[in-house]
């Protein structure tokens, strides 16, 4: 068949630009490939006019006496009977399946007739007709108005592999025959082997049939995003993974996955699993026979339904206590690094802020400093002889001098101050707010403390300490920055030093 409306062919070239080349033409030569009698061509032009009509269906079909005698037996089948008297006209048949799923039946009949003796092919049809019957229970409760449109697209959303196991029956025996494939292994070792997958082979012979764009479109996006607002797109792509599952050697633990996966999606809680599966094992058995092919195994769907339940329970169980452990471990590794940050922050002997700290706590304020027109002090303290000190009552009673000097500056220091060790007996305290005075008093409110109290006892003994202070106030000179300020309040202490140690000089008074 070809292509015979102008927006078809487009459609068609559009998509035959994006097949490889090597496929379609093997496709357009190869003899394997179904054609369609001429019963089914006239079938879907009426399926491509908008206004086409049952009895327009039933005049193209009632020609061909095999086309008529399915359609009649699907209409006839306990699918679509129900309470009402059997369909003994083509037309009562059209009017009974609507012209959709006319359209399906047609060309399933006239595209897989005889195909189901092979194994792969079988397997190919009962994934369609679970699809198809899975698609159109999502599209009664999702978007009925669709339902009979879904059936069809869900019906021929694999025809692509169909038309690839024709084209390369030795590659297809490969690629297809393991039925423990699941579908998105199949997609990508088709397009590793032939460039595409199935999806665009699949759209690029229904354009070449002719088909409407709506189910060239629907075949082509049939492995889209659920995550949509499109209903009928949701339907379709839903009904292959729940014909995979249903299908599948433990279909359980195939549902379960599948159901797992979708639990999030908004549209998930608008249809009922158990209700779908009771309409599955309904259906498919009268389905088939009405389509010609062999039903796939009977599945328990309450004892289905329960299983996978209770895997997807185990599921939950083992992902909360997995959560459990994750927070646990979080938790640990937080406190681990706040321990990690604090001790790269603290000198490890005083206590106190170590130099890194010092540095970086004081570029902030003089940069607050600077925007907010405020003050601040800074003091050098430096402990006189610790050479000496060190010498004469060893390393260890230097060590308590300088951590319970540490413990002083503490102690005498306000709220929102900082003190912290500078270099080994070098301590440097930030006084935000205080004017160069205010600094000097504290400075010499240390060396009282020092004359006052021993820093450590050895043998008994009481030892004292004295410092020398630098104070450098952010007021009293230029300072382009806080290590400028530092040097300042370290100069100051050297004057002291010079001057004889144990006291207070201020930068530039
Ligand atoms: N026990 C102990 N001593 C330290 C530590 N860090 C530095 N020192 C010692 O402090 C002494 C500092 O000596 P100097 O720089 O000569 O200064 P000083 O003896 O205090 O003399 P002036 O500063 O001039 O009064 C050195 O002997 C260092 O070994 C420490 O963590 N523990």
């Amino acid at each position: 068949m070809t292509v015979n409306t102008a927006a078809s062919e487009t459609r068609y070239t559009t998509l035959a630009d994006q097949l490889p080349s090597f496929i379609s033409s093997t496709l357009l030569q190869c003899k394997r490939l179904p054609s369609l009698p001429a019963a089914a061509l006239r079938v879907l032009n009426v399926a491509r006019t908008a206004d086409a009509t049952c009895s327009d269906y039933a005049k193209a079909i009632e020609h061909d006496p095999a086309l008529t005698a399915r359609v009649m037996s699907v209409a006839n089948s306990v699918h679509y009977l129900r309470t009402a008297q059997p369909s003994h006209t083509c037309f009562d048949a059209t009017q009974r399946l609507g012209l959709d799923v006319t359209l399906a039946t047609v060309l399933s009949f006239c595209l897989f007739e005889d195909d189901h003796d092979a194994h792969s092919r079988a397997r190919f049809w009962q994934r369609a007709i679970t699809a198809a019957a899975a698609a159109s229970y999502l599209a009664k409760q999702l978007c009925p108005h669709q339902s009979g449109s879904i059936f069809t697209t869900a019906l021929l959303q694999d025809i692509g592999i169909l038309a690839l196991q024709k084209a390369y029956p030795a590659d297809a025996d490969l690629l297809y025959a393991d039925d423990r494939s699941s579908h998105q292994h199949i997609i990508q070792v088709e397009k590793r082997y032939f460039g595409c997958d199935h999806t665009l082979v699949g759209a690029w012979l229904m354009a070449k049939w002719g088909a409407h764009d709506e189910l060239i479109n629907a075949i082509y996006h049939s492995h889209g995003s659920l995550e949509t607002d499109d209903m009928a797109a949701v339907c379709l792509r839903m009904s292959g993974p729940i014909a995979d599952a249903w299908l599948s050697a433990n279909p359980s633990q195939a549902l379960a996955d599948v159901l797992r996966q979708w639990r999030t999606l908004p549209t998930f809680n608008n249809w009922a699993v158990d209700g779908l599966l009771a309409h599955l094992q309904q259906t498919l058995p009268p389905l088939s026979n009405a389509l010609g092919l062999s039903a796939p195994c009977g599945v328990d769907s309450l004892a289905l339904l329960q299983n996978a339940q209770q895997l997807l329970f185990e599921h939950t169980l083992s992902l909360s206590a997995r959560l459990d452990a994750q927070y646990k471990a979080r938790e640990t590794l937080l406190n681990d690094y706040a321990k990690l940050e604090q001790r790269s922050r603290i000198d490890p002997l005083t206590k106190l802020a170590n130099r890194a700290w010092l540095e970086e706590q004081l570029r902030e304020r003089f940069h607050l400093c600077l925007t907010t027109k405020r003050t601040m002090s800074v003091v050098f303290i430096d402990l006189d002889h610790f050479k000496v000190l060190n010498d004469q009552y060893g390393h260890q009673a230097g060590d308590r001098v300088l951590t319970h000097f540490g413990k002083t500056l503490t102690s005498l220091i306000r709220s929102g101050d900082v003190a912290g060790r500078y270099g080994g007996e070098e301590f440097l305290v930030i006084l935000p707010d205080e004017d160069a005075d205010s600094a000097k008093c504290f400075a010499e409110r240390i060396t009282r403390r020092l004359q006052e109290r021993p820093m450590a006892r050895v043998d008994q003994k009481p030892v004292y300490v004295s410092v020398s202070i630098g104070v450098a106030c952010l007021n009293d000179g230029g300072f382009g920055n806080e290590q400028e300020l530092i040097d300042a309040a370290d100069q100051s202490m050297y004057f002291t030093k010079r001057s004889g140690r144990g006291g207070v000089s201020v930068y530039g008074h």
